[in-house]
This record gives structure tokens, sequence and C-alpha cells, in this order.
């Protein structure tokens, strides 16, 4: 049989996954990563996250101003580096809630069920805790609670569990409710990503090109067979049998505008030719939130980061109305004050609880304001556009707030709270959560998977309308799911390498 070829746009969290089971499968791979190699030491230590945000290795790019949100425009760093935003994440391994997928499915997509999950995750995983049911230890990428946590994150579970929550030593066992350790994807308190864990160790197998910034697909007679990208300044062109869009939620719908693949009004507008009239790309997008309740102390300092130890450590799942299916909330705790952008520092040393929305419903849209690679793209979360996710935004934070005055944190560290502050009550956080909400770094859906007309891509991650086209990355989830994203990122791009090659007729 003729080899396989296939271009891959996208080194990040599904991108490297998926290039490696290619490269398995004897597929001869070019992979086109905008950004370049990750040698900045910010990636490495897990305590120097926050350094990489608005430097090279981060897109940066911005929201329009939300009108829900205060008016303010949001800043979303992204991944531009081999790794992608698995490079500058804080490593939180969630698989989420197994109603999340079988939600997937009822919508008309097969082989999306937990039950077809499940093993793919437990293949991913080298389980610190060891293999179970539920667990997998085999896998490539490490993820581990085997790590200590620095006193204030000891006490804010002490703390939880006294506000009445369940200590859940494992969220990814067989519920997500309580509060925890958080399970992260560190070797020796380094960070490992996809990347390092399943491509870097095969790259001289693969053609990778830095530095490569996709324009767009080039179809040709309804076929994709290439892409436009720049490098260093030139205009270049590549040519493969399969091309595969893992830019992320927020460049692969770009990438597909860009190409004339879109709402056709859209395009017109732009001046770009349409190449397939498709409603839903840009449509959908959503993220979950989070607003911060910042503590300091009067008994004993929190004390300064440790290189080697994340600043975020634990974290809780909780549902705002007993009657909901799945937690709607999941506060992520910091041993530092995180006061952002947009709150004035009131003390050195601290440690906040960010109260969190994970089931948002508020859906927002990302449109190009031009048809060139430098013409930003118009990004809208319609964050807090929807009153459910105002008022569990709320509960969360009186959620974080009641925690704080739990004598694990009020009596041991003397916790005293500077935000929201004691002059605003339960009663009165509206104003707060609007002027304070943060993105929890969660895009996505902008590529929808379905079998509706909106749908962007079918169950088996092809474009619908456009042959050898696929997208498999963060955009292809219909709702998102409950937990962070880059462990449901991780399986899409198992399940997705697994969907090209048995179509390709290269796995049974
Ligand atoms: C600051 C931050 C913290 C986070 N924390 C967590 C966490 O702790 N736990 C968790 O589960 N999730 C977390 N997330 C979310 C998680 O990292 C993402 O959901 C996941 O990485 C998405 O994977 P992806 O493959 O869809 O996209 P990405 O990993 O973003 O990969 C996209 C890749 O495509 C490249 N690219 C984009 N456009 C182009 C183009 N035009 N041409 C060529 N290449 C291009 C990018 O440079 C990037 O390498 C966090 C994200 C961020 C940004």
């Amino acid at each position: 049989m003729p080899e396989l070829s296939a271009i891959v746009v996208g080194a990040g969290t599904s991108g490297a996954i998926l290039t490696r089971r290619l490269v398995d499968a004897g597929v001869s791979v070019t992979l086109l990563e905008a950004g370049g190699e990750d040698t900045n030491a910010a990636i490495h230590d897990p305590m120097r996250m926050g350094e990489l945000w608005h430097s090279p290795d981060d897109w940066d790019y911005h929201t329009i101003p939300q009108e829900h949100a205060g008016d303010r425009r949001l800043h979303l760093p992204r991944g531009k580096v081999l790794g992608g935003s698995h490079a500058l994440n804080a490593m939180i391994w969630v698989r989420c809630a197994p109603a999340d997928f079988d939600h997937w499915a009822a919508l008309g997509n097969p082989g999306w069920e937990w039950n077809d999950v499940l093993p793919v995750y437990k293949a991913i995983e080298d389980f610190s805790g060891g293999a179970s049911d539920v667990r997998g230890a085999d896998g490539l990428l490490p993820v581990t609670d085997d790590y200590d946590l620095a006193p204030i994150q000891e006490s804010i579970i002490e703390a939880g569990v006294q506000e009445g929550l369940e200590h859940n030593p494992d969220y990814n066992g067989d519920h997500l409710d309580g509060i925890s350790q958080q399970q992260i994807t560190m070797r020796d308190g380094k960070r490992v990503n996809t990347w390092m864990a399943y491509l870097k160790p095969v790259r001289d197998r693969v053609d990778i090109r830095t530095g490569s910034h996709v324009h767009s697909v080039i179809v040709e007679q309804g076929r994709a067979v290439g892409v436009r990208y720049r490098q260093s300044g030139a205009d270049h062109e590549a040519r493969a049998d399969v091309i595969v869009l893992s830019a992320g939620a927020l460049d692969s719908p770009a990438i597909l505008l860009r190409s004339g693949i879109g709402p056709a009004a859209h395009l017109a507008s732009l001046g770009i030719d349409v190449v397939l009239d498709a409603a839903g790309v840009g449509e959908n997008l959503h993220d979950h939130l989070l607003s911060p309740v910042i503590f300091t102390t009067t008994e004993k300092p929190v004390g300064p980061p440790t290189p080697g130890v994340s600043v975020t450590q634990t974290h809780l799942f909780w549902r705002s109305r007993p009657d909901l299916e799945v937690p709607d909330t999941q506060p992520i705790n910091f041993s530092v004050p995180m006061f952002g952008d947009d709150l004035e520092p009131r003390a050195a040393d601290g440690f906040s609880l960010m109260a969190g929305i994970v089931t948002p419903k508020s859906r927002g849209t990302l449109r190009l304001s031009g048809p060139g690679l430098d013409d930003p793209v118009l990004i809208d979360l319609q964050a807090l556009a929807d009153p459910d996710d105002v008022r569990a935004l709320i509960a969360s934070v009186r959620q974080c707030r009641s925690i704080g005055r739990q004598p694990a944190l009020a009596d041991e560290w003397g916790a005293v709270e500077i935000y929201p502050g004691t002059d605003i009550s339960d009663d009165d956080l509206e104003q707060y959560v609007r002027s304070t909400a943060i993105t929890y770094h969660h895009q996505v859906g902008t590529c929808r998977m379905g079998i509706d007309a909106d749908a962007v891509v079918d169950p088996r991650l092809r474009v619908h309308g456009i042959e050898n086209l696929r997208v498999v990355d963060a955009s292809i989830m219909p709702r998102i799911t409950t937990g962070n994203t880059n462990a449901p990122a991780a399986l899409i791009g198992e399940l997705g390498a697994r969907f090209l090659l048995k179509d390709a007729g290269l796995l049974p």
C-alpha cells in the first residue's frame, strides 16, 4: 500500500498525541507549529507558570469587551510553543464526568460514550496511585498526586471538610465531588506535557517545522490538499493526503474561516471567497470562569512560592443545587494572592480560593477582523451573559468565603478576607463577580462535533462537506466537560488518531 502522508497543524495537547499515533502507524507526518522550541525554563518549573503569560510562548489573546462582565477585555493566554497550552497550563489532570461523554454520544456521536472513553483514558495515564478498574498505570503520560502539599493547602482541605465537603482522594475515580489534592502531569518536580511524553522521544521520525504559522487550508474540488503557511517571513505551501487541524479552540476555527469555510455572510463581508458555507464554524465558543476570593493571614505567613511546587495544589467540585446531574462549580486554590489585572493588590502574602463555574450556559463566537494572518481574531465569550452562570458563580464565591471562615484557616492562620472584602455582603455579590470574572483557560466548542446542519465535524472528526480535512482538538467539544479540559483534549488526540487510521485502513 502506498504510504499515507498527513499534515498536522499544531503541536499542542491533542496534536502531539495524534502525531505520535500516526507516526507509529507508518504515516509520513509534517507537523507545522507556529511556536518554537520549549527552551524557556519557566515552562519546566511548575512554580513559574505565571511568568509565561504575555511571554513569546503565549499567543496573548484578548476577548472583545465583555458586556456582561464589566466591559472588560479578558486576557486569554494560549501556548504558542511545542507543547501548546499544555506547556503553559497548571497540569491539573481531570477526566471530567462520565455524563459529559454520554451526553456527547446522545447527541448522535457514536464512539464517545463513557464506556468507550474510559479505556482510552486508562491507556494514556501512568497514575502514581497504580492501576485499577478505573485508572491506568502503563500509559506514556505521568499523572501524580505523590507530592507534598504546602501547609496552607493542607489547611484548605481541612477547612473544606469543616465546611461539610467530602475529602475525595481520587476525583478521577468513581465521582468528582468533594475537595481533593490535584493530580498533575509532572515528574521529579518538572512539567511533563503530551509533546514531551509522546512526540519528543520520536521527533526524528517527524518533519517538524517550528515557527510555521498556518494561514489556511488549500481546497481543490471539495478536497483538502494542503496548507498555506508563513515561516521566517516567507509564504509557503505544503501538500499531503490528509490535513488535520489541531490548532486549538481559538485557532482551528480561524484557519477554517481564512480558508473560506464558515458562515458565508461573515466571509463575504471580509472579501473571502466562500469555499463552503458552514454556519457552525466559530460558533458555540464557551469557557469556564473564575472569580477570586483572597485572604491574607495574621497568625503566620503563607510564605513565598517554592521552586518545583505549583502555586495551586487543591480544588473542589460542588453542586450549587442538589438536583444537578454533575457539579457546576470547581473552585481552585492558590498559595498566593491572585489579584490579576482587575484588583488593586492589598497584601503581599496570602492565599486565594478562586470560585469557579464548570457547566456554563453562555455561548459566544469567534470571528475574523480580516483575511490576513496579522488581522486579529475577534473573540467574544459572552462571559456571564446567562443569568444561571451568574447565580452559580455567586454561589461559588459564597462557599469560598465560608471555607475561609472555618477554624483550619480562620483560627490557625488568622485568615482575613481582603476580596471581595467585608464591605460586600453575601447578598451583594453580582457586581463583584461581573467585575472580577476571568477565564479558567478552557475555551472549547468552536468546531463542534455532531450530525446536525450546523455541526462542523462529524463523530469521526471529519469536517462536514470537505474531504480529507479533520479537526482534532478541544474545539470539537459539543458541550464543555465538567472540569479542566486538558485530559479531554488528550483523549480527543487519541480518538482522533484512531478514527483517522481506521478510516485509512491502517488500524483494524
Ligand atoms: C494558562 C492555562 C492554564 C491551564 N490550566 C489547565 C490545567 O491545569 N488543567 C487542564 O486540564 N487544562 C488547563 N488548561 C487548558 C488546556 O491546557 C487546554 O484545554 C488544552 O491544552 C487544549 O489542547 P489543544 O490541543 O486543543 O490546543 P493547544 O494545546 O492550545 O494546542 C494548539 C497548538 O496549535 C498551535 N497553533 C495555533 N494556531 C496555529 C497556526 N495558525 N499555525 C500553526 N500552529 C498553530 C499553537 O501554537 C499550539 O501549539 C489551561 C490552559 C491555559 C492556557
